[in-house]
Parts: structure tokens; sequence; C-alpha cells
């Protein structure tokens, strides 16, 4: 007999755990609610610090340390259409985290992948005239394929169909299971298939309108599996009060209290009647077909040190998820992130409602760190945000171009002139007594603490004010005229280039996490190679890496400017207009020699 599953392998878990108590009736799916499959339960450990953990068995050595490696996840993307501009976001934003860590000097397990079950997911590959299965490889590639074009760098992809994810929902499942937090019961509601949720009826625009997707709920009945979330009120009241970090940015946590105080009710983590899932035989030895069960993926790290998700399932990770980690004896992540939106016309963008914004397009157009600059740049990290092509193109000119581009190309223009591309001192001597130096130490510091606390747009302008002030240091000191004057003038100009080019190269591995390709591109200029540039850390933003002697490469733009439209038209114009003027003398002298 094959039982069809949903989402993962909680259905493995509960067909293998109830078959003996239920009989399920093939022709009429018993599937799973997705829930799990948007966690990250690959790399789920025991833990002691856990302020649920039911378990007996946790020992020192599971305690999570300082030295422990830094485990994150995002969202398991729904395939149901090609990633967008918003999933792109978060994972933009996690690629930066990542970033950072690494050059914190940890062990990072940066962890996302696609979530390939579901009605909704049945539904788009029948549209497309495909398979479910083909249409979830071809949509997961094209995930896959974005971030590459993203210079994301993940560690782990999950695929939900992956037997090995499935096997550890599994496990997950008979622990919630025999911890008595499932029950089968009767379920009748409003359904959103787009959200693959029952929705409550209050929550309904006019006309039973989901108010995320803006379509219509539909009115099921369906025998269910219900996980006890009630039972988990008190719990989770208190882990939110004694644990004020959990939940963040730090207006969120109010949200989730406020759902909590409304009162937890049971929600059900199955669905009947869905034909894309996973069939399971009916085998008690399919328990046993993987390795990688919970205990033994203690390696990868749990519990998770962030979950960064969009503020659409806040919910299910700041109370779902915590309640059913607790019924399973595991802790809680360390810490929620709910980022905000990016909207068009106020709408959350989102593939469901197809008003999305193509990454691809904006990739091709203008380049990874663009895209991945503006988005983290300009969307204050936890708050919704608009998209705009002007002011696309106006912030990642005046920053990346000309604060940044522009400042490094004239300074080594005037260092090739006068200096053979080679530098006249260290730069910790050259800058001695010089405060551009504390300006810059002051700086990095500030954009370190605020990539720890995730204010990644915080960050980007603690950085870009380092150039602001390399940019005012050049226009006051003018080394362009000094090495005109000659002798000690002349020398202290080749000492300001040097100056210069150390808050450069801080500034290289400051924006690293951010924009990582052109900051490679600063470092070579600077005359390091690629492997150097993988190699630094953190530490190596402190003033002093320029050293006597270094021989910098023959400068090339690091950046080009973005032309907008309206320099565009403007610059066609003016071309159109030349010709005319041109043409015009042209024919004006042809008309004097035929005159003549
Ligand atoms: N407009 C958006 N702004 C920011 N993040 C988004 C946006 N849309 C999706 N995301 C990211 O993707 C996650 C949701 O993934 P999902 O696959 O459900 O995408 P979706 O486009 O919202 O799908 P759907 O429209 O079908 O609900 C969010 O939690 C968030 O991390």
């Amino acid at each position: 007999m094959a039982v069809r599953l949903h989402y993962s392998s909680l259905q493995n878990t509960l067909f293998s755990s109830f078959s003996p108590m239920y009989s399920f009736n093939p022709s009429k799916p018993f599937l799973l609610y997705p829930l799990l499959s948007r966690q990250n339960l690959i790399s789920l450990s025991q833990s002691k610090d856990s302020f649920f953990c039911t378990c007996t068995n946790n020992t020192a050595q599971n305690l999570q340390t300082e030295s422990d490696p830094f485990v994150f996840t995002t969202p398991l993307y729904y395939v149901n259409a090609p990633p967008h501009m918003g999933s792109a976001y978060t994972t933009v934003a996690a690629d930066a985290i990542a970033r950072f860590q690494r050059l914190l000097g940890k062990k990072v397990i940066f962890i996302t992948g696609t979530d390939e079950h579901g009605e909704k997911i049945a539904t788009a590959a029948a549209t497309n005239g495909s398979s479910p299965r083909d249409h979830c490889d071809v949509v997961s590639n094209a995930y896959k394929l974005l971030w590459k074009d993203l210079d994301i760098t993940y560690g782990k992809f999950i695929r939900t169909t992956d037997p090995k994810h499935e096997a550890i929902v599994k496990e997950f499942c008979a622990r919630v299971l025999a911890n008595g937090d499932m029950y089968r019961a009767d379920y009748e509601g409003f359904y959103c298939v787009n959200c693959e949720e029952y929705k409550d009826e209050k929550e309904l625009l006019e006309n039973k309108l989901c108010p995320m997707h803006l379509k219509p709920c539909v009115p099921r009945k369906e025998d269910n599996y219900f996980f006890a979330l009630s039972k988990y009120q008190k719990k989770l009241e208190e882990t939110l009060t004694e644990n004020p970090e959990f939940v963040q940015p730090s207006f969120r946590p109010n949200e989730v209290q406020n759902w909590i105080k409304s009162g937890l009710k049971d929600f059900s983590i199955s669905r009947a009647s869905v034909d894309w899932g996973i069939p399971v035989p009916n085998d008690k030895n399919q328990t046993i077909y993987e390795t990688s069960d919970l205990q033994s993926t203690v390696s990868s790290g749990w519990p998770a040190s962030l979950h960064l998700i969009g503020k659409d399932i806040l919910r299910f990770h700041a109370v779902y998820w915590p309640a059913m980690l607790a019924s399973a004896g595991l802790a809680i992540p360390k810490k929620v992130f709910g980022h905000g939106f990016l909207t068009k016309d106020g709408m959350k963008m989102g593939k469901s409602l197809g008003n999305t914004l193509e990454p691809n397009d904006l990739v091709c157009e203008f380049g990874s760190d663009a895209v991945r600059y503006f988005f983290l740049k300009e969307v204050e990290f936890g708050h919704d945000g608009d998209y705009s092509e002007d002011r696309f193109i106006n912030i990642v000119n005046a920053h990346l171009a000309n604060t940044i581009g522009n400042l490094l190309n004239r300074t080594l223009g005037l260092l090739r002139k006068n200096c053979q591309l080679t530098l006249v001192a260290d730069s910790a001597t050259a800058a001695e007594g010089n405060s551009l130096k504390d300006t810059v130490e002051n700086l990095v510091e500030k954009a370190r603490v605020h990539y720890e606390n995730l204010s990644l747009s915080s960050a980007c302008e603690a950085v870009i004010e380092i150039g602001n002030a390399g940019n005012l240091y050049m226009d006051e000191q003018a080394p362009w005229s000094n090495f005109k004057k000659g002798g000690a003038a002349s020398e202290a100009a080749a000492k300001d280039l040097v100056i210069i080019l150390e808050a450069m190269r801080i500034i290289a591995i400051a924006l690293s996490p951010v924009t990582p390709s052109l900051c490679l591109r600063i470092y070579e200029q600077l005359g390091y190679s690629k492997d150097q540039f993988y190699a630094a850390t953190w530490s190596e933003t402190k003033w002093g890496g320029l050293k006597l002697g270094q021989v910098m490469a023959q400068p090339n733009p690091v950046f080009a400017r973005i032309e907008s439209p309206a320099e565009g038209e403007q610059a066609a114009e003016g071309a159109l207009k030349a010709t005319k003027t041109k043409t015009k003398t042209k024919n004006t002298k042809h008309q004097e020699v035929a005159q003549a």
C-alpha cells in the first residue's frame, strides 16, 4: 500500500508510526502540512541550553560555545515559480551575514534550499504541463543558478524531496508523536492554497480574500493531524520574556507576544487529498534506511544561531517551530530575524501575486555587486522597501562608482604619475598623528558592530563614510598640486596617497560581505592576489596593512558607472543635436561653396 506524502517526510513518520493503528485509504492521500519542510531539520542535534528541552540524555559536549559554528538558515523557498527579487533579498542578506561571520574567523554553515511539495506546486507543474518532479528539478535549479550569479556562498542546499531530509523529518515527528503532541481530528475552515494554510476568518478580507495573496480562500473540511500547540502557551510566553533577543528586529517580539497572548490553538499539520507527495511503502524498516538521523547530524551544530526569514513566516518560526522543537526535545534556535518585504505599489512582491521584480534581469544589466549593494544599503533590514530604477542607479553610481571607484582610480593615477605605482612609506608611519586614520578606525568599528547586529544598511553606510572621508582628505590635501611644488610638499603628497590607499584597503575588507566581487577588484588594484583577498580576516581592517615598497596594479576602473535612461536619452539627444549641427554646418558650407 502506498500512501502519498506531502511536504517532505513528516508523513513518513506518521505513516510508519500510525499505520498499525489507523487504516489509511490509499485512494485518499493523507498529506502533512509543510511546516517542517520550511525548517532546516538537517542540522538538528540536542543541546543542553534549551529552554524547553525535555530530553534526559543531554551532555556537556552538546553545549554551544563561542567557537561553535555559525549555523543559519534562510527559508526553503517554494518552487511554485522561479525565484524573484524577494527570495533573492533574503538570500543576499544571508550571504552578507555568512561572509561577515567568516571574516570573523567563524566556521559558517549556511543552509538554504527549496520546498518542493504541496498543492500549489502540483498546480504550477500541471499548468506548465510538466510532472511535479520535472517541475521541481527545473525551478530548484533556477534558484541554484541565480545564487551563483549573485555570488551566494551557501554551504548546504536542501531539497525537501531529498530522502536524507525526509529521514530527519521522520525522526523528528516520531519524537513529537511519542511526546503525545500529535492527534487526529476533523478540521473545517477557510484554506489559502498560496499560504498552504487554514486562515482564521477574522484575518480575511472581503469575499474571503487572503490578505497576503488577494486570492479567495476556499472552505474545506478535512480529517487532519494536529499539533498540540496550546500545551506550549505558557512556555512560549516565558521564553519570549526571558529571552528578548530571540525574535528580531527589536520591534517584532511584541507582535509575537500578542499572537501568543491572544491564545494559541492547536493547528493542523497534515493535509488530505493532495496528489503531489512522496509515496511511502508500508514498511517499518524504512525508518532506518538513512544514516542521517537526528543524533548523527550533531556535527552540523544545533541549535541554529539564526533563522533568517521574511515577516510572512514569522509566526511559524517564532511560535509553531519552537513549540514543535520543544515537543521533540530539542533546543530552540538562538535567534529568529523576520525582515520586511520588498513591495510593489505597497503590496508584498510574491510569486503567487505575480508582481515580482526579475533578479536575473537586474544582475544581467547591472551586475551582482550593484544588486546586492542597493537592496542591502537602501532597504533598512527589518523594514519594508520599494524598488525604483532611478534610485537604484543614483545610489549605486554615487556610492560604488564615485565615492569608492573614482577615489581609487584618481589615487592610483597620481601614484602612477608621481611614484611609479610604488608606496613611499608604511601606511602606519605615513598616518602618524593623522586624523583620517582615527576616523577610519572609528568607522570600521561601527561597521563591525552594525554587521553583528544585522543592521546591514548601517554597516554599508559606515563603510561609505570611510570613502567620503577619503574623498574629503584628497580634496583638502590636493596632492596633485603638492607634487608640482616638489621637495617636502611632494613627499607629503606621496604619503597622502599611501594614506588614502590604506583607507581603500580597509574598505575592501569591510564592504566585502556586501559587494564581494567589487572588493576583490579593489584588493587586486592594491597589488594583492585573489588568494590574499580570500584569506583576509576582519582583524586586517586594523590600520597599517600597506607597506613601504608595495607596488600597486595599473589603474583600472573597478566599477563602471551606470548610465541612467535619462542620461542615455540626453546623450542620444546630444549626439543627435551634434549630428544635426554638423550636418547643418556641412550644408551651409556646401551652400557657400555652391555660391562661390
Ligand atoms: N517581497 C518579498 N520581500 C522580501 N522577502 C521576500 C519577498 N517575497 C518572498 N520573500 C522571501 O521568501 C520567503 C517566502 O518564500 P516563498 O517561496 O513563499 O515566496 P513567495 O514569493 O512569498 O511565494 P508566494 O507568493 O507563493 O507566497 C519569505 O519569508 C522571504 O524570506
